[in-house]
């Protein structure tokens, strides 16, 4: 029977050796000379390079906007507009696709939830284009190899002329649109052109004083501030795209009639429960999110700054999946920030939004890193020479971080919430993975990847950039001390504890005696935090001193 307990995808309550195993085998990466190589030329230079001879003056017949996982919306989307203007400066029509590539769920290990996520905004995104009279033809492409097939053999099929789509920054995506602008350039009457659309800022264009990109967050944020000061039009939003003539219901009969795919075999829900659960944490749609945004706005961005930390009080927006799947637009997500700081720029008014905006400018600057470093989204570290630390094989601490079972507090309820919640907040993904990667010294790759597998918000970029390893190691006892004063979100996510008083809750095993720490039915912890995190910084230290990448 279909499940979600399929081999393709390991869950939380299903890992064994040899979920272990394939999780491994998912993470097969260039070497590190050739990591090298691909960044001394990168595809999104090659890319740009190439749109400058896709983009053609040629006579407008149908326009094309491929949608992808990353725009999921009509408002505010620059590919979406710019097919728009053009189909109605000519008369002619606009049409839309979705390339949907179940191969590409298991490539990445997109979870359920993401997937879903994806599917439930594409179907309310097909209702509202088709109100307008434009088609939403959701296209299979059986393999990840034959996508510029499919899309050539649909823009033969609707007389395209002009494809419009937004870009996405991985690798994998950028190739994918190189190939395809290739076989645009042998085709005398088909123009093809990817717009910048994730981020306000365009990926690459804050550079330092000598003219390279920003590679330091303190720097790029502040040429993010002084940008978006000087230059108050890149909030400024584009108009959902105009309707078609009622004729074209007709003509497209056919994509009209195309449907919303069911999700892959390795991709469902383990139980109507699950299903019912994530959906009602995570509504889909433009309105869902733009709601969402108004009430962090209006009840929790005052406090933004002095609680973000603090996960029992949720004060963050949970907009992340909102973001990485473009179903709000991040200028109207700007714009509509700065209205609530009554005009002012983001560092000059409340505190909370200063805050609030400092994040959303990380996201943009880890898509400026991707394109620079394109070797961090092929599972390769940002420091090639962490690729050559020697990892342990501990199946068993494996197993038990994903159940949230490590005999850690703060680490057990963050992985507790990311396996209930499809999310996890902040802190705990910062403590789960410094846990993963020095106290266990299990290769940060197989967080990374179990990360994908289970988040709604799921983006190569801010994932990758998040498990980069590091020297840090967190100390998640007085992590929970300090930013779980109360014991409260750990009192939430592990139940066996909740009757536990004071500080007992932080560290069981060691404030509680024996027996009674016994009765609580809790793990005693996995490793000892002092010699484990000892053993990670001679151990990184050591194999960083021999690497050679
Ligand atoms: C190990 C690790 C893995 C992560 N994986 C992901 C991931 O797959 N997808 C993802 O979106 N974020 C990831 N993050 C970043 C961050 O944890 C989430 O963006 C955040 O928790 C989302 O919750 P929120 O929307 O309530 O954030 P808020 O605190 O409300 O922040 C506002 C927005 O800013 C952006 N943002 C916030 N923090 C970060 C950050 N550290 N880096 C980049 N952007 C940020 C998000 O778009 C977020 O919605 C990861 C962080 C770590 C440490």
């Amino acid at each position: 029977m279909a499940s979600h307990n399929s081999k393709k995808h390991p869950r939380a309550d299903a890992q064994s050796e040899e979920d272990y195993n394939q999780v491994k085998n998912a993470l097969k990466h260039p070497s590190t000379k050739r990591a090298k190589q691909i960044d001394s030329d990168t595809p999104f230079d090659q890319l740009e390079e190439l749109l400058v001879k896709t983009r053609k003056d040629v006579k407008t017949r149908n326009v094309l906007h491929w949608f992808r996982s990353k725009d999921l919306r009509q408002e505010d989307n620059r590919g979406l507009h710019a097919a728009s203007q053009k189909a109605k400066k000519s008369k002619s029509n606009l049409i839309t696709m979705y390339l949907f590539t179940p191969k590409d769920m298991e490539w990445h290990g997109t979870s359920p939830a993401r997937s879903d996520f994806i599917l439930r905004n594409l179907r309310i995104l097909k209702e509202q284009l088709e109100q307008k009279n434009i088609p939403l033809a959701i296209i299979t492409a059986e393999e990840r190899g034959n996508k510029t097939e499919k899309v050539m053999q649909f823009v033969k099929e609707n007389d395209v002329s002009h494809i419009y789509a937004d870009m996405e920054y991985e690798v994998d995506e950028l190739r994918r649109d190189i190939d395809l602008g290739k076989k645009v350039l042998d085709e005398s009457d088909v123009s093809l052109d990817v717009l910048h659309d994730q981020t306000v800022v365009i990926p690459g264009t804050l550079t330092t004083g000598s003219g390279g990109p920003h590679k330091v967050f303190t720097p790029y944020h502040k040429a993010w501030l002084a940008e978006t000061k000087q230059n108050a039009e890149l909030l400024d939003l584009v108009p959902p795209p105009e309707a078609n003539d009622t004729d074209v219901a007709k003509q497209f009969e056919k994509l009209f009639s195309s449907s919303i795919p069911e999700l892959p075999e390795s991709k469902q829900y383990a139980s109507k429960e699950e299903q019912d659960r994530l959906r009602e944490l995570w509504p889909a749609g433009n309105d869902a999110g733009m709601k969402r945004l108004d009430h962090f706005l209006n009840d929790k961005i005052e406090d933004y700054k002095a609680h973000r930390s603090e996960p029992a009080k949720d004060a963050t927006s949970r907009m992340s999946a909102y973001h990485n799947s473009g179903i709000v637009s991040m200028r109207a997500v700007l714009a509509k920030t700065k209205q609530f700081n009554g005009g002012k720029h983001f560092d000059e008014g409340d505190v909370g939004v200063a805050a609030w905006v400092r994040e959303i400018v990380f996201r943009e600057f880890y898509r400026q890193l991707t394109i620079i470093t394109p070797h961090t989204t092929m599972n390769l570290p940002q420091n090639l020479k962490f690729d050559f630390v020697q990892w342990e094989d501990d199946v068993d601490g494996w197993k038990k971080w994903c159940e949230g079972r490590t005999g850690v507090p703060f680490v057990d309820a963050g992985m507790r919430q990311i396996n209930t919640e499809a999310y996890m907040h902040n802190r705990l993904r910062m403590n789960v993975a410094s846990y993963l990667r020095a106290n266990m010294l299990i290769d940060y790759r197989l967080g990374e990847r179990y990360f994908a597998e289970h988040l709604v918000d799921w983006d190569l970029n801010n994932n990758t950039q998040g498990w980069e390893p590091s020297y840090t190691i967190f100390n998640p006892v007085t992590q929970a001390q300090k930013c779980d004063p109360h014991g409260d979100y750990i009192r939430k996510w592990v139940p066996e504890l909740a009757g536990l008083k004071g500080k007992e809750i932080f560290a069981p095993h060691e404030r509680l005696s024996k027996e009674d720490f016994e009765k609580l039915g809790y793990p005693y912890p996995h490793v000892d935090y002092a010699q484990s995190a000892q053993r990670a910084k001679q151990r990184y230290k050591q194999d960083l001193a021999n690497a050679d990448p």
